[in-house]
């Protein structure tokens, strides 16, 4: 079956100055990105991986090369065409979490239908369905310090889906997160996945880079090398996690 590509980066470079200083942070990066794909981006601490996402997902300039969404170009658009396009078509779930700590569970999972200009109804109910599916609806009126961790994650997943984003991407999703949580996000974003949803995650962690179809690794800025884990279907989690140890390992 031909894959689709949903984001496709040519050329793609981010230089960061700090005083003086530049830190060339992507180098050159030429990738695509498939609707319905389960992507994981691995690398060591500081290769450039945090800095792709927000390139690939708008939320930062290019230095140079181009992004294409949907065989859009999206790096050439204005700062108020670029936050319009997240709000609808992105979203984003972040290591932090970052839920607004004065709103409820509910408030915060709502607030990004609202910015959208959604029917305040469509947006309640949207809202309720995923608390549901989250399994956070009985924490809906709770601030964010009233509820664990995981539940907080999983407001974060809901909010980042209330307005049906074409991909979801997720920073490090269960970075801050116990093993039980963590396993709990991850089989969100799993069967998530399974339903449709492209999915892009950063992690360091094999067992959750297990759930990917494709694995892209970053080194230096650069791509260092891509395992299509399609053929490896019939592998079982321990075979697929000594696939991906040995090919992590084996491009250090
Ligand atoms: N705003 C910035 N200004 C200057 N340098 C930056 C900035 N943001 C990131 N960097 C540098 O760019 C490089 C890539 O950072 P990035 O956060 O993308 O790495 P990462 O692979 O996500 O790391 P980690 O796994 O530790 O989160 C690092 O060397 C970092 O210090």
């Amino acid at each position: 079956m031909n894959k689709i590509s949903i984001i496709r980066a040519q050329n793609l470079c981010k230089t960061y100055q700090t005083g003086s200083e530049q830190y060339h942070a992507i180098r050159n990066v030429n990738l695509d990105i498939y609707e319905g794909d389960f992507t994981v981006i691995m690398g060591n601490s500081g290769s450039g991986k945090s800095t792709l996402l927000y390139l690939l997902s708008g939320l930062d300039q290019v230095t140079a090369g181009e992004v294409y969404f949907q065989n859009q170009r999206i790096d050439t658009y204005s700062e108020r065409e670029l936050s319009a396009f997240r709000t609808r078509r992105i979203g984003y779930i972040y290591q932090s979490i970052n839920l607004v700590p004065d709103l409820s569970i509910q408030e915060n999972i709502a607030l990004p239908g609202y910015i959208a200009r959604n029917k305040k109804s469509e947006v309640q109910a949207r809202a309720k369905q995923l608390m549901r599916d989250m399994d956070i609806h009985k924490q809906h009126n709770r601030l964010p310090s009233q509820t664990s961790g995981g539940q907080q994650q999983r407001a974060a997943i809901a909010r980042a889906l209330i307005n049906s984003p074409d991909i979801l991407f997720a920073d490090e999703p269960t970075g801050s997160l116990n093993f039980e949580h963590g396993k709990a996000v991850l089989d969100i974003l799993t069967e998530m996945n399974r339903e449709g949803q492209s999915v892009v995650m950063v992690t360091h962690d094999i067992q959750a880079a297990c759930r990917a179809d494709r694995l892209i690794l970053i080194q230096d800025g650069k791509v260092g090398g891509i395992l299509e884990f399609d053929k490896y279907h019939e592998h079982q989690i321990p075979e697929r996690e000594s696939i991906v140890f040995a090919f992590v390992s084996g491009k250090e």
